[in-house]
């Protein structure tokens, strides 16, 4: 018989041959086994197939052999056989859809050994996936394919962060790693998926269009990431699932927060997803305008109504903003005089032109922002009650940055994209220790206070990797990050190291080194840099002491 046929032999399956004349003349082991009686030559309408099988037929046609092959498969197997089929169905249509995807995709278990990549992936680092596959993201990031690792970041937080990540070949990358936790809490797999910020810059007139954080492009100086917002903490998801839901209202807005918490931002992304974005949003300061002028900036002035007024008279901000949306900042600061004519804009949409008794209709949606207690400006007689309730038909408290920590890696990657950007220069990556120094300070500047120290360290800092002590000094020191002041072994709190001498001494105090070294600096390679030794000292004398 020919001797691909051979290889039949080793399946389970039983498989018989049938020439061009339906005559057995070929059957494999496991038919033999099966079928006790089987005679070569047989015809194939004659042969007494057995009940309890499915009976598959295969034409057949080799150089000069051209037949039917039998495949007998046994009844009990065929729904195991539809269920694999389904499944490998399946599969292929996912690993398709998985490859077919621009953007990394990276899942490891819960010790950081990566089991499944897409073919972005090979791209992305530069190498085989089969070269991955197996390996842990502490290897490749001490070997610098990827620095630093969102996985190594995930598994020590225990939960969700997004980071800039630098490749081996000089990408950046935004990449974001999820925990997926078992029934008891432990986490079984991390999925991490990867965008290449060059990518992103090249699709760039998309990305303004459609609203993405990671904009390369050039950006307004007060509000870069104006049009979508950085919401990856629960307080910030609840703000946003409210304001998505009141975008296409038109009743006013109040939103309260601290100073530099983003109303500002806030109130132009209402704006940007409302009806109203294609018309004009205006803003205006009521802490800045002068109380002499206010009336006019605001509801603008007829011809001659003042000396050197314009001789054609001037429209207001109110006017400016008809059809889009007027936006009051700080309102609290607007002076009591005021306010009743405010009332009127807020309650029946008209004004008046300094200089003229005709009042005028306009079709605006009012977002007032304040940092003050209106209610309590009310009780002591500095804010209208009216206007109060008036614009407090729907109050959004937005959250200080120190109860949203989960927002500042985000927050950060972004800023510092932005800070790249207009410096022209790479974009910086934060070290994870630092990320959780940030998290641990107050921010009582808000996200002002987190982007001004961020551009400082663009300013100051050459490293390419922010680590904690690249921050200024008072963010540095209010962090609970442990410090690299050691104790000394020894001293009055222990006295257990003089039992073994002076080398055991070392010893302990190199071990208490190192283990704040790798808190605070997380790789061997930073660690190497900071204690001035080489990376391999680091890597053996981690090990050596049980660290790694
Ligand atoms: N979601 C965000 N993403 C990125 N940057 C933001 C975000 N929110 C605010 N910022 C930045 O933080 C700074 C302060 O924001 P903003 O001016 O909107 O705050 P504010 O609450 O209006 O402050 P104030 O009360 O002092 O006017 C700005 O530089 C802004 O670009």
């Amino acid at each position: 018989m020919i001797p691909a046929f051979l290889a039949l032999n080793v399946l389970d399956t039983p498989i018989l041959f049938f020439n061009e004349h339906d005559q057995l003349t070929w059957a494999n082991d496991a038919a033999h086994a099966t079928f006790s009686e089987l005679k070569m030559g047989q015809v194939w309408n004659t042969m007494p197939f057995p009940d309890g099988y499915l009976y598959q037929l295969h034409a057949f046609s080799h150089e000069f052999t051209v037949g039917t092959l039998v495949e007998c498969i046994r009844n009990e197997d065929i729904s195991i056989r539809s269920e694999n089929h389904v499944l490998q169905a399946r599969n292929r249509e996912l690993e398709r859809l998985l490859d077919a995807a621009s953007d990394e995709l990276f899942v490891t278990d819960g010790d950081g050994r990566i089991l499944l990549v897409n073919q972005s992936t090979e791209s992305f680092y530069e190498m085989k996936l089969e070269d991955i596959i197996g390996r842990t993201v502490f290897e490749l990031e001490e070997q610098r394919v990827f620095y630093p690792s969102v996985t190594a970041m995930v598994l020590r937080e225990r939960r969700r962060q997004t980071i800039l990540q630098k490749t081996r070949d000089g990408r950046n990358l935004a990449v974001t790693g999820t925990p997926v936790v078992n029934d008891n809490g432990d986490i079984v797999r991390v999925i991490s998926t990867a965008i290449d910020l060059h990518q992103l810059a090249f699709f760039q007139p998309e990305m303004r269009q459609n609203g993405n954080p990671y904009d390369f492009g050039e950006a307004p100086a007060e509000a870069p990431f104006d049009t979508k917002i950085i919401a990856e903490s629960q307080p910030m998801r609840d703000l946003q699932r409210r304001i998505n839901r009141l975008a296409s209202f038109d009743a006013a807005v109040l939103l309260m927060g601290e100073t530099g918490v983003g109303k500002n931002v806030l109130a132009n992304h209402i704006h940007k997803i409302s009806r109203r974005s294609s018309e004009p949003f205006v803003e205006i300061n009521c802490a800045t305008i002068p109380d002499a002028l206010f009336e006019s900036e605001l509801f603008g002035y007829e011809r001659g109504a003042f000396t050197g007024s314009n001789r054609s008279g001037k429209p207001g901000k109110v006017e400016v903003a008809h059809g889009g949306t007027l936006f009051l900042d700080e309102i609290g600061e607007i002076p009591l005089h005021m306010q009743s004519k405010l009332l009127d804009l807020v309650q029946n949409h008209t004004f008046t032109r300094v200089g003229s008794v005709h009042s005028k209709t306009v079709d605006v949606r009012i977002i007032a922002a304040t940092n003050r207690d209106l209610r309590e400006m009310v009780e002591k007689g500095l804010f209208r009650a009216d206007l109060y309730y008036r614009l407090d038909v729907i109050k959004l408290h937005v959250p200080p940055l120190r109860e949203r920590l989960a927002d500042i890696p985000a927050l950060s990657m972004a800023i510092l994209s932005d800070l790249a950007k207009r410096h022209r220069q790479p974009p910086k990556t934060l070290h994870p220790s630092t990320v959780s120094v940030l998290q641990s300070y107050p921010w009582p500047g808000n996200i002002r206070e987190l982007h001004n120290v961020l551009e400082q360290v663009v300013v100051w800092q050459d490293a390419q990797i922010i680590l904690p002590i690249h921050l200024p000094e008072h963010v540095q020191h209010h962090s609970q990050q442990p410090s690299m002041d050691i104790h000394h072994p020894g001293g009055d709190d222990d006295i257990r190291p003089l039992e073994g001498g002076l080398s055991e001494l070392l010893n302990r105090y190199e071990r208490q080194v190192l283990q704040h070294a790798l808190a605070r600096w997380g790789t061997t390679y930073a660690i190497a840099e900071q204690l001035k030794v080489s990376q391999p000292t680091v890597s053996r004398k981690l090990k050596k002491h049980g660290l790694i």
